[in-house]
């Protein structure tokens, strides 16, 4: 699903109406009616009253609208033009129609709104073009602090955040629910507006499919589409060497369960064959732990300066993929095992946890990584390894320029992880809760990459496919309790979604 910018939401609209029998005045009835209809069904036989707040713009004729769909249906509403600046001429229009609106012309106006009820914030959405001040942002704090007593529910965008630009620190709207239209805007998947955009829940309104078709945008949504697109069933004359062998490099004394499960998600994530390479401290607890996978050890708690021996470059050539860093820790002689491994391996490659803190500390080896590895870091692990942004906005920006500059991917973990391509593009996952921030859980989600890779997932389908199916599972494990969940869990329903895509 394509992210489009404000200007592209323009064209599309206006594109709209060129090629549709439809006028501007009619697009915004569409959309309002299928906003007025999800209020009507969450809130239906809640008795709450709907108090409606409408901005000079599109943004507020949309809510104008609401309110007299609403009203027509019998429910309790009223509605309030915050009168500042010149309205739309669909604003106007719409401003005739709803015989009970009142309007605030200052803060002191702000009505009381006793009874608990709905506030619809229909003041700006994605015609915002510069952080809102003055008494416009007195209104904004005046809404918020009515949260306690009221839903809130946003028309298009939380007003207060811009699309595409970073609104960090200014006054902004905290919506239980985002009602967005058609597409998802940049600003609604940025960590540092999830406390404003509450659950965004997307509205589809009829918007010309050619001009979605058509646009080019670097930002996409994954999508089930997408991910049946990638999804490739297994052939039934298949042998365990069709699904790759891996070699997983992990775990070191007090860290062998992140060797473990992130081994356990490799062959849940499919590949025919495992060998993990693990310090010579963890070779029973591999073994017994999980048998399925291969165990190769050295002597060391860590691993030695001379792990290219038992690696041997000879045997090479025997694995499909190579993932390193869950447990591993950063020992200098870790890191010269690292050095060495870069040395002799020019293949597919997950880093994590400790690889990724290892290039952190020794920047000079991002260098002698084969390109399009799989770079997975949590954002404090992307601090390290690239620094501090201002904003989400602006760090978004460095993981793009890293990824292409590098040429690696590199995913940065987030409620909606963004994946980074060396082509220029950027993949948001939708999957995943917050049960999932659970130790472990990033473990296996390096499996499940380096097990797709292990299958021939060239490295793009693997980190789409293998993020949606972290989530996925996340979400199955925490539909039971996202406090009680363990990223054992998360292993545990792999299976399941998998069966996901397939239905
Ligand atoms: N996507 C679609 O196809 C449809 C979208 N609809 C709705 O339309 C809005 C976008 O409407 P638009 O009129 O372009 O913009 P807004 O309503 O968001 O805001 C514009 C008005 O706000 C003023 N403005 C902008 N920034 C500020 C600010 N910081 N402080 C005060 N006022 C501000 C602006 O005034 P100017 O002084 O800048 O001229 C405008 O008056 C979209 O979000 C949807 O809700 C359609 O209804 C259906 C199709
Ligand atoms: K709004």
């Amino acid at each position: 699903m394509k992210i489009l910018s404000a200007r592209q939401i323009r064209e599309a609209d206006a594109y709209t109406i060129a090629h549709e029998p439809v006028d501007s005045l009619r697009l915004m009835e569409r959309a309002a009616a299928a906003c007025a209809q999800w209020l009507m069904d969450t809130y239906r036989g809640t008795a709450r009253p709907f108090y409606i707040f409408c901005g000079p713009g599109n943004n507020g004729g949309d809510g104008l609208v609401i309110a007299r769909l609403l009203a027509d249906k019998g429910f309790n509403v009223q509605a309030w033009l915050v009168a500042k600046g010149t309205p739309s001429p669909d604003n106007l229009a719409n401003q005739a129609r709803v015989p009970f609106l009142q309007t605030i012309h200052e803060p002191g106006e702000f009505p009381p709104m006793e009874t608990p009820g709905v506030i619809v914030d229909a003041l700006f959405g994605t015609g915002l073009n510069r952080p809102l001040e003055g008494w416009t942002a007195a209104i904004i704090h005046q809404i918020n602090g009515q949260r306690g007593r009221h839903d809130i529910v946003s028309i298009d965008m939380p007003s207060g955040l811009m699309a595409d630009k970073s609104t960090k620190g200014n006054p902004c709207i905290h919506a239980r629910y985002t009602l967005t239209f058609e597409y998802w805007k940049l600003a609604l998947l940025l960590p540092e507006n999830g406390e404003f955009a509450g659950e965004t829940v997307l509205v589809p309104i009829g918007l010309h499919p050619a001009y979605t078709a058509a646009v080019q945008t670097e930002y996409h949504l994954t999508d089930m589409e997408m991910i049946r697109t990638i999804y490739r069933p297994r052939d039934p004359f298949a042998h365990k060497g069709t699904y790759g062998h891996a070699l997983l490099v992990a775990g070191s004394y007090g860290k062998m369960g992140a060797a473990v499960l992130s081994a356990k998600a490799v062959m849940r994530a499919g590949a025919g064959l495992l060998t993990v390479h693990v310090p010579g401290c963890g070779y029973e607890i591999m073994q017994t732990a999980f048998p399925e996978a291969m165990c190769e050890t050295e002597e060391q708690a860590t691993f030695s300066a001379h792990f290219d021996e038992p690696f041997r470059l000879r045997r090479a050539p025997e694995y499909d993929v190579i993932g390193i860093g869950p447990g591993t820790g950063t020992e200098p002689a870790t890191a010269k095992a690292l050095e060495r491994l870069l040395g002799l391996w020019q293949g597919p490659m997950v880093l994590d946890a400790d690889a990724l803190n290892i290039l952190s500390k020794w920047p000079s080896l991002l260098q002698l990584l084969p390109k399009h590895c799989i770079l997975t870091p949590h954002p404090k692990e992307f601090e390290r390894l690239f620094g501090a942004t201002g904003n989400h906005f602006e760090r978004l920006e460095l993981l793009r320029s890293k990824a292409a500059e590098l040429e690696q991917y590199i995913l940065l973990k987030g409620r909606f992880t963004a994946m980074a391509c060396p082509d220029g593009s950027v993949f948001f996952n939708p999957t995943g809760n917050p049960g999932m921030a659970t130790a472990g859980s990033g473990d296996v989600l390096t499996g499940i990459l380096t097990g797709l890779l292990a299958q021939g997932y060239a490295p793009k389908a693997a980190l789409i496919l293998g993020t949606w199916l972290h989530g996925k599972a996340g979400d199955l494990a925490a539909a039971v309790s996202p406090e009680a969940m363990i990223a054992s869990d998360i292993i545990g329903h792999l299976a399941n979604a998998y069966a996901e895509i397939q239905q």
